[in-house]
């Protein structure tokens, strides 16, 4: 038996790219055009200069580390919810019809408003759930969260300029988004359990971006152009952003929504932040908007809360109700 293998590739084929000079208005333009080639690519970046604390990243991870490793009655509390906040056990997440249940462990929230509460109710934007024994947890995970969503929306001004829009294009209804963090934590794999057994299995991520601070382990591949599975692995300093299915959507296919899947061979643990970012629900996901008015398009408009309820129905039981 072996791990599903990957292979190592020249470091420019998942492009770094520093967002300092879009971040402080020194040079959105130079910037927006790097990621514009990267979107039309292979859709996946490290981002450098991204502005988060590497004080914040290290003590989000350790009282990660402290939830994963509390009793599980302690998790049970807080066990993910119809409205997918929460924590979701290994197997709870399905991202292949046939595939074999990901190792994965992950624990999940989103947006609140600075009272903790939300302007309104959305199937996807429920309240978050905070474990009883881990007070501290709400406040990093809400620094992290604000963070993150931070250099999402830097990132998502850098590509409306890269597309030759108004810099606030993808941002004009965000200010109560469907975005969610988790958590993610892989155990060390057993090499045993065959080259079908994933941290993650092979998968898009639904949404408009994902925001990825993987950790010095690696394990994360992507597949390449030519549909072969390559290793991302970590740059110390770098988040990795991906494209996912809404974006992709969007522009009507011209930036890249790739395969990636997870595979913990490292005989440790591995864990990640992960932001998905998408905008309000009723946010009118266009290509036209992208394009213009006389575009045609391969698919129907869509509201990013109708697209992603549909994602989210196929893929979790806890949502099938
Ligand atoms: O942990 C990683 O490196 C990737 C996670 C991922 O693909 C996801 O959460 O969608
Ligand atoms: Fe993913």
């Amino acid at each position: 038996m072996a791990y599903a293998e990957a292979k190592q590739v020249e470091s420019d084929v998942i492009p770094v790219v520093d967002i300092t000079a879009l971040r402080d208005g020194s040079d959105p333009k130079g910037v927006a055009q790097a990621l514009h080639a990267a979107n039309t690519g292979l859709g996946f970046i490290y981002i450098k200069g991204h502005g988060i604390p590497e004080h914040l990243i290290d003590a989000v991870r350790a009282k990660a580390f402290d939830f994963f490793r509390a009793d599980t009655a302690a998790k049970e509390d807080v066990r993910i919810d119809t409205s997918h906040r929460g924590w979701l056990p290994q197997g709870g997440a399905k991202m292949q019809d046939d595939a074999k249940a990901d190792l994965k462990e992950s624990f999940v929230w989103g947006y609140q408003n600075d009272a903790g509460t939300l302007p309104d109710a959305h199937e996807l934007r429920g309240h978050n759930q905070w474990p009883a024994a881990m007070p501290e947890l709400q406040d990093l995970c809400m620094q992290y969260f604000t963070a993150a969503h931070e250099v999402a929306e830097h990132l998502m001004r850098g590509f409306a300029l890269g597309l030759g829009l108004g810099a606030d294009f993808f941002l004009k209804t965000s200010d109560a988004p469907l975005s969610r963090n988790s958590f993610v934590y892989y155990p060390a794999q057993d090499e045993n359990a065959g080259k079908d057994q994933f941290g993650v299995g092979p998968h898009t991520d639904f949404g408009v971006l994902t925001v990825l601070c993987q950790d010095s382990v690696g394990g994360l591949q992507v597949e390449n152009l030519d549909g072969e599975w390559i290793q991302a692995p970590p740059i110390e300093g770098t988040l990795i952003v991906n494209v996912a299915d809404l974006l992709n959507r969007w522009t009507d296919g011209a930036y890249k929504s790739t395969p990636h899947r997870v595979v913990n061979s490292s005989g440790k643990e591995r864990l990640s932040l992960v932001l998905a970012y998408d905008p309000n629900p009723e946010t009118l996901i266009d290509a036209r908007g992208v394009f213009g008015a006389d575009y045609q398009a391969k698919e129907e408009p869509i509201t990013c809360g109708d697209y992603l309820n549909w994602r989210f129905a196929k893929a979790f039981a806890h949502k099938k109700g």
